[in-house]
Parts: structure tokens; C-alpha cells; sequence
């Protein structure tokens, strides 16, 4: 196995519908003509790679499109193209993410540490240090939805430390927690690179990317804009948020307009054909390339878009529950239901031709 990397995303794209609300996508889904949904496209072809026990920082500035990012390699959400390649023992956690906000801390520590393969009698033996690092005393036994931002933060952290994963992704979490918390944080991250495991670092801290970070990579309105040495990167960084910040208001309306336009503008068959050329100047010998692209990009997802014949099957099997379900509780056959299926509003009607067939018999 190539060992070079951790991680890997090739190609990475993230589509969202922009449905206005539940019921239009609702209709949508049984709607027959072609409904014209805006999509956005939070990520338009990322490809990077992590190395094995490399700090790896993303920045760039609200709704880039890190979070999408780090969620997919984390496999909270699939990506709409692309492969990624998670490798080794792994054992990964979005810090925050998963936490169930009607299960108390004490049993989110079970449920996530469970959910990360641990025995009960590992998290038993755990359980102290993941509550004395979280150190949110009785909120322990409350339900996790009453708890602070910074609180949510420090369980999840401590959690996802405790269970010694092989890869950390972590997501802003530490900008909501004070600076004792913090400074926890930082050392136990600090240890984790001195056991050489790999980490994702999300951080709107530049501070904090300059001190734990490797490498970054500036994501920027779902692009990759940069991918390199911290000094480098950051220092770039730095340079467009001043001169960002140096716009008019009007100026800086316009510029983000432009750039969430974009994002929806793409195309995807576009972007495709354009990997396959480049792809095939690279190799000029090879062939097939734009069906080794093709597998690359959809080979390893699972469509999240339902086709016709998908589409058709569940409404067809949902009938068939529906009426099979009514046929239990009336007592009747299908073949009764689809003939009168005012037998089943007005029940006496069936016992009147019940009685009269009787009768007539
Ligand atoms: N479920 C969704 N449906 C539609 N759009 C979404 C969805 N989730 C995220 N987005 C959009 O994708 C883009 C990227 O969001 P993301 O949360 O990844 O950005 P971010 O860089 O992490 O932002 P921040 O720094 O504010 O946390 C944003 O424009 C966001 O509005």
C-alpha cells in the first residue's frame, strides 16, 4: 500500500439543492416535470493530500467551504464527486459533531465512544479522564441540548482526544472555549503530534494555525486556492483579508455576490472534461481516459439523487404499504380496496353488502 498519505481527495465536489422549503422538496420529488432547483456547489474540485502524522490547517473565510470539507473526510456527509481516501487504523471525530442533544454528556461519552468501536469495560476505564478533562461538572447528567457552545466544545473535545484516534479532525473548536480550556487543548493537540498522528485543523485563528500547523490549505468559495508551508500561506491569507477588508462596503457586497454566483453557476460536466484533458496531456499514451475519469468521480459515491425508475419504485412499493396496511386493519382483500375504497371511510356500507350478499345467498 502506498503509504505516503493519510489522506486523500481527488476531484472532491459537494452539490446542495437550495430548496426554499421541506414541502417544495417534497413536491419536487413527485413533481413530473424537470422543477429547476438552484443548486450551490460548496466545493468545485478539491485535491489535496495529508501526510502521515503532518498537521494539516484549513482556512479561508466564512462558508469557503472548510466545514464541508472536513465533514466529508470525516464520512459525516458524502461527497458528490470525487474519491477520498481515508488510510491506516483511523478512528476520526469531528469535534461537536454527533453529539445528540437529548442524551446527557455522560451518556453522549458512552454512545461515542461505543460508536468508535470501544468496549464498555475500555470506556468504564476511561470514563475519569474524559470527565475530568471536559470539566463541566453536574452539566455532565444534563441533556446536551442546555448546554453553551463552549461546553459542547469541551465534551467533544475531550471525547474525541480520549478515545486515541489514529487521524483528528478538528472544527473550530477551540475558538468557543476560555483560555484555561484552550490551553488544554493546545498541549493535548501538542502530544498527539509528538505520537505522530495525523489531524485537520479548521481555525479561524491564524494564531493557532501559525502554531500547530504543518501545512495549509487556503480554501477559498469552494476552491483550493493555496496548498502549502504555514509562513507561506498564511502570509498570503493575510494579504487578501487586508485587502479585502480595504474595500468599499459596495465593493465587498459585489466581490462575495460574484463569488456565491459562481459557486452556483458551475458545471460539473465542464469540470469533468476539463480533468480529462489534463489528465490526458499528462499521459498522452493513455487510453480511456475519459472513462477512468468518470470512474473516478462517481465510482465512489452513491448518488444522492434519485432517478425515474428509483423515483417510480418507491411510490409504487409506498402504495402497496399504504394499501396493505389498510386492508389489515378493515379486514378486507386488495381487490375489495381498489374496487370501493369507500369501504374504508364508511365501514357500515360494507357490512350492509356483506349482509345483503349473505341474504341473497
Ligand atoms: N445543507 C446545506 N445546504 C445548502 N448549503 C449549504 C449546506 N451546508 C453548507 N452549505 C453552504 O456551503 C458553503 C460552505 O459552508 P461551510 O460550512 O463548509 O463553510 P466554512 O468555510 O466552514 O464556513 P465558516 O467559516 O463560517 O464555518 C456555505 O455557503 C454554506 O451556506
Amino acid at each position: 500500500m502506498d503509504n505516503s498519505y493519510k489522506i486523500k481527495v481527488q476531484n472532491v465536489t459537494k452539490e446542495y439543492d437550495l430548496y426554499k422549503s421541506q414541502s417544495e422538496k417534497l413536491r419536487s420529488f413527485f413533481s413530473l416535470s424537470n422543477t429547476k432547483v438552484p443548486h450551490f456547489w460548496s466545493l468545485m474540485g478539491i485535491s489535496l493530500e495529508v501526510k502521515p502524522g503532518e498537521t494539516l490547517g484549513l482556512i479561508g473565510v466564512n462558508g469557503s467551504g472548510k466545514s464541508t470539507l472536513s465533514n466529508i473526510i470525516s464520512g459525516i456527509i458524502p461527497q458528490t464527486t470525487g474519491i477520498v481516501d481515508v488510510r491506516g487504523d483511523t478512528s476520526i471525530i469531528a469535534i461537536g459533531a454527533g453529539l445528540r442533544g437529548n442524551l446527557t454528556g455522560l451518556e453522549n461519552i458512552r454512545l461515542k465512544a461505543l460508536m468508535q468501536g470501544l468496549t464498555n469495560p475500555e470506556i468504564d476505564a476511561l470514563m475519569d479522564d474524559i470527565v475530568g478533562f471536559a470539566d463541566i461538572g453536574d452539566f455532565l447528567y444534563q441533556p446536551v441540548k442546555s448546554y453553551s457552545s463552549g461546553m459542547k466544545s469541551r465534551l467533544g473535545f475531550s471525547i474525541a482526544v480520549h478515545v486515541n484516534p489514529d487521524i483528528l479532525i478538528i472544527d473550530e473548536a477551540l475558538s468557543v472555549g476560555d483560555d484555561t480550556f484552550y490551553q488544554k487543548c493546545v498541549d493535548k493537540i501538542a502530544e498527539f503530534k509528538d505520537e505522530g498522528k495525523t489531524i485537520v485543523f479548521v481555525s479561524h485563528s491564524l494564531k493557532q494555525i501559525e502554531i500547530l500547523c504543518d501545512r495549509v490549505a487556503w480554501i477559498h468559495y469552494g476552491t483550493l486556492k493555496e496548498l502549502g508551508a504555514t509562513k507561506d500561506v498564511v502570509k498570503h491569507y493575510r494579504e487578501f483579508t487586508k485587502w479585502f477588508k480595504g474595500q468599499t462596503k459596495k465593493e465587498k457586497k459585489h466581490f462575495q455576490r460574484q463569488m456565491k454566483e459562481n459557486q452556483k453557476a458551475f458545471d460539473i460536466d465542464a469540470y469533468q472534461k476539463q480533468v480529462t484533458e489534463e489528465r490526458q496531456a499528462a499521459e498522452p499514451n493513455a487510453t480511456n481516459m475519459a472513462a477512468r475519469v468518470k470512474k473516478d468521480f462517481y465510482g465512489s459515491v452513491i448518488s444522492e439523487k434519485m432517478g425515474w425508475g428509483t423515483r417510480l419504485l418507491t411510490i409504487a412499493v409506498g402504495i402497496i404499504f399504504v394499501l396493505t396496511c389498510l386492508t389489515n386493519i378493515s379486514g378486507h382483500s386488495v381487490g375489495d380496496v381498489v374496487q370501493h375504497p369507500s369501504n374504508l371511510v364508511h365501514p357500515e356500507t360494507v357490512l350492509h353488502d356483506a349482509n345483503t350478499t349473505q341474504s341473497v345467498k
